[in-house]
């Protein structure tokens, strides 16, 4: 099961929230640090307060599923109307990119042979 984080310990994991990784449907991504040094994607929902029963609910399901393919949900928060998920961090960037760019990029060569590697966790 995913750990459960309060809000104050991703404020200060995420340094307050001050390292945008991105925008999604549900909110902003930040950039996290655990106390030892593992790098985490930390997702803040926005317009989901009323939903917390649900969010929990999803939160039991993918925090079950460990594939090698899909990136892991270590953790989330659900204290007052904040609701957070915790990944682990990714470093290759958005599906998007390698889905309608990833193949076109690769074979010019953007993207070094570690990216390249990393593409089926991506
Ligand atoms: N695990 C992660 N590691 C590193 N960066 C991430 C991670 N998850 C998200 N991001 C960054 O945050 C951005 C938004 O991610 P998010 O998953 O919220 O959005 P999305 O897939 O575009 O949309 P949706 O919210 O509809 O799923 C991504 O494009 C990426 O830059």
């Amino acid at each position: 099961m995913p750990t459960r984080f309060s809000y104050e310990e991703l404020t200060v994991m995420t340094e307050n929230f001050s390292k945008k990784l991105g925008e999604g449907g549900f909110g902003s991504v930040f950039e996290g640090i655990m106390s030892d040094g593992t790098k985490l994607a930390v997702k803040h929902l926005q317009g989901v307060s009323n939903m917390k029963k649900s969010f929990l609910a999803e939160v039991a399901a993918i925090g079950s599923i460990q594939h090698v393919h899909l990136v892991r949900l270590v953790g989330f928060c659900a204290e007052k109307s904040h609701m957070l998920l915790v990944y682990e961090y990714m470093a290759s960037g958005s599906l998007d990119r390698w889905i309608f760019h990833g193949k076109h990029e690769r074979s010019h060569g953007m993207y070094g042979k570690e990216s390249y590697q990393t593409l089926p966790r991506a």
